[in-house]
């Protein structure tokens, strides 16, 4: 069998829990080939984001055109694109090599409350990426914004939430419910037709830093494979509750999830 090769166009997290770190250690747990674009630096660790460095247009095109020409992907998840003018181009070159599997996790703010997307990329992100997206992946908080709509707080709201963001073009949505206070962590998926949830028992922690990233680089490793979407997300949503469960209490903050934890769970 080749091997499954997947793409991660996002930003870098010095302190290795989040965006393209947690992107490449969830392909590798799970058997992907890991490449990365990078749209952004950013100083970051457990205590927040420290500084915010956009790359430029042309180191990011380089990084696509580099990638796509010559290895291809099997899956792409995009992560934090900050800028409209990012944003455009990574769809233009996603449309023109053909993509097939597009994960777009529409990250927005980080959890310590540093923007990662300027105010006026959402517009760009609804025109230009949600149509081309096999999958988006956002939090509550993001699809609230999307949908210029007040932060959904019950389950029957999510479920309208899903219907009205499959309307702007992915083929399927899911709702990532791990900011719905109290309760288990509900997540919903919906292809067009059927909502199906996926629930877990909510986790006592505060180190939670990556999550979104790496449930969303799961679902787009399990794609990469070949798996059916239903299949892929049930992977991730396994995935990330192993790696909430035993995350990791470093530095003085929020702390990273363990993106080994589904691997040794596996292996026991
Ligand atoms: N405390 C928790 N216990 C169990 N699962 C959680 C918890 N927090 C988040 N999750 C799960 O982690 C994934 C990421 O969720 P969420 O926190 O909503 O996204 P983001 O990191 O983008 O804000 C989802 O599958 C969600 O259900
Ligand atoms: C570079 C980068 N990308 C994304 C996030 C969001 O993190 P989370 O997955 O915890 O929402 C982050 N903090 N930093």
């Amino acid at each position: 069998m080749p091997i499954a090769k997947a793409l991660t166009i996002a930003g870098s997290d010095s302190g290795g829990g989040a965006g393209i770190q947690a992107d490449l250690k969830t392909f590798q747990e799970l058997d992907a080939f890991g490449m990365s674009v990078i749209t952004a630096l950013t100083a970051q660790n457990t205590l927040g984001v420290h500084g915010v460095f956009p790359q430029t247009l042309e180191a990011i095109e380089a990084q696509l055109e580099a990638v796509l020409s010559d290895i291809g992907a099997d899956a792409v998840k995009t992560g934090m694109l900050f800028s409209p003018e990012i944003i455009s181009l990574v769809a233009q070159k996603l449309t023109e090599y053909k993509v097939s599997n597009i994960v777009v996790d529409p990250v927005m703010i980080a959890k310590g409350g540093a923007s990662l997307l300027q105010e006026e990329a959402i517009r760009a992100l609804i025109d230009d990426l949600l149509p081309i997206a096999t999958v988006i992946t956002p939090n509550l908080p993001e699809a609230a914004k999307i949908l210029g709509i007040e932060e959904m707080k019950t389950l029957d709201e999510m479920k309208e939430a899903a219907i009205n963001l499959h309307k702007l073009g992915p083929k399927y949505v899911v709702l990532k419910g791990g900011h719905l206070m109290n309760g288990p962590a509900i997540d919903l998926l919906f292809d067009g037709e059927t909502i199906y949830e996926l629930r877990t028992e909510r986790i006592e922690t505060t180190h939670t830093h990556g999550t979104g990233c790496t449930f969303a680089a799961a679902i787009a490793a399990e794609l990469a494979k070949g798996s059916s979407i239903k299949s892929a997300v049930e992977t991730a949503k396994a995935f990330i509750t192993a790696a909430i469960t035993s995350s990791l209490a470093i530095g003085g903050g929020i702390g990273p999830t363990n993106h080994s934890a589904y691997r040794r769970l596996r292996e026991e």
